[in-house]
């Protein structure tokens, strides 16, 4: 419920309606003229304003004006005299809402409140889809997906008031999109030039408080910093977020935001911050299409080589897929998919569930590496050569283990 305010001068007319609206469970706050009303009302945040046109010293209708002019958002229902239609008009034109006739039955009061809340949602949530459209054009990443949870996030960031909420927790597995989630809450609510400044729970001064802090407001301190993002956060002592707990406190005002990026969030500490779940790629397996094809289609752009056509069979296959390591995983595997050809048949897919040692993880970038060069200079070996920088011999040898055809690279 938005706050609601109530505006006339008469005591005995206050009383009632703010009576009547308690016992319908609305609290609404009264002011016995214009001038208290716009002194003490926080216009950082619309609300709707019910004011009666008839007072002294500032009328209804300048009200509404200034009103207005400090947030074009507030709803405005001015309070008319009966038949008074001249002055209901002339509060129209002034910005109000909706009018009511003096005297009004109090439903009818209730009845206009609750078409006023519903127009300030209407605009709030307009604002939050044109703000959340600005970022899905804007240079800076994209925070792709449109799995429930996705959704919610977005919508959840864009709405977030920095200098209310400035110490945040972002937790979720491994490359569920902590650090690109970051980026995206930087470039929404930090000034363009100012950048995300990241930092490894493991730098951080462990045994002394005060070093602790004069770390933190070093970096705090600093203007061009808009963000700090605090990464591999689960290794934070006890200690350590008992002083991040005090920073926070001491930070209120600060304009700098502080994000920590955590698998497993503390036991204790949580409820202080901000929190903002990614879930794993098992849990929104509606996003795994759309990611999938976007990186496979940014790869192919990048090497230059046509988008690859990905049928529908293939995606249900990724989407049975487990993912142990996220999206970061299916990245992985896109880019390959971005760069092997269609009648390559065969290829070694490493970029599996089963894909953990290093020494798979070695073959993979190799494989990726030998195919990207492949492609780039069309299938000859001897540029592949020169480039990689390997006896011929080596690249015979490493063609022949990842199974990689020459002439598959002939047309690009
Ligand atoms: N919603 C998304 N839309 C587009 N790309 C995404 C999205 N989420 C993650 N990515 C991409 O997936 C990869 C992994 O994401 P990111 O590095 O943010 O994960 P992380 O949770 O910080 O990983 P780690 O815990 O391993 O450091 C990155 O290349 C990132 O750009």
């Amino acid at each position: 419920m938005p706050n609601i305010y109530f505006v006339d001068d008469e005591p005995a007319i206050r009383d009632s309606v703010q009576q009547a609206m308690l016992i319908e469970g609305v609290m609404i706050t009264c002011f016995p003229n214009a001038v208290e009303a716009l002194q003490c009302i926080d216009t950082s945040q619309a609300g709707i304003v019910v004011t009666d046109i008839h007072m002294p010293v500032m009328t209804g209708i300048e009200f509404t004006q200034q009103l207005l002019e400090k947030n074009a958002h507030f709803q405005v229902i001015v309070l008319t005299g009966h038949g008074d239609v001249q002055t209901a008009v002339s509060a129209m034109k002034a910005g109000a809402y909706d009018f009511l006739e003096k005297p009004f039955a109090i439903d009818k009061l209730q009845t206009a409140i609750q078409k006023a809340t519903d127009k300030l949602d209407l605009m709030q949530e307009n604002v939050l889809l044109r703000k959340e459209l600005d970022m899905q054009t804007h240079v800076g990443p994209k925070l792709l997906g449109q799995s429930p949870s996705m959704v919610k996030l977005r919508r959840d960031l864009v709405a977030l008031n920095p200098t209310q909420d400035n110490f945040m927790l972002l937790v979720g597995d491994t490359g569920t999109g902590k650090r690109i989630t970051a980026q995206y809450l930087h470039d929404l609510h930090h000034p363009y030039d100012s950048e995300l400044y990241a930092l490894a729970a493991h730098e951080l001064p462990a045994h002394n408080e005060t070093e602790f802090k004069q770390f933190f407001f070093q970096r705090l301190s600093k203007p061009q910093i808009g963000t700090i993002y605090l990464y591999q956060a689960d290794i934070l002592t006890v200690q350590q977020w008992t002083w991040l707990t005090d920073l926070k406190l001491e930070c209120n005002e600060c304009a700098t935001s502080v994000i920590i990026a955590i698998h497993t969030p503390p036991t204790t500490f949580h409820s202080e911050f901000r929190r903002f779940d990614l879930l794993p790629l098992c849990e929104r397996k509606e996003d795994i299409r759309i990611l999938f094809k976007h990186f496979a289609r940014s790869a192919a752009s990048r090497y230059q080589l046509p988008p690859p056509t990905i049928t529908e069979e293939e995606i249900q296959q990724l989407t049975n897929k487990s993912w142990s390591e996220n999206i970061k995983q299916l990245r992985q595997h896109a880019e390959l998919r971005a760069l092997k050809p269609s009648d390559l048949s065969g290829l070694n897919c490493l970029a599996s569930d089963e894909q953990k040692s290093l020494n798979q993880r070695i073959d993979l970038f190799e494989q990726t590496l030998l195919i990207e060069v492949l492609h780039r200079y069309h299938g000859r070996l001897k540029d592949v050569q020169l480039e990689l920088q390997v006896s011929r011999k080596t690249l015979y040898d490493k063609l022949k283990k990842h199974q990689l055809d020459k002439t598959n690279f002939k047309n690009g």
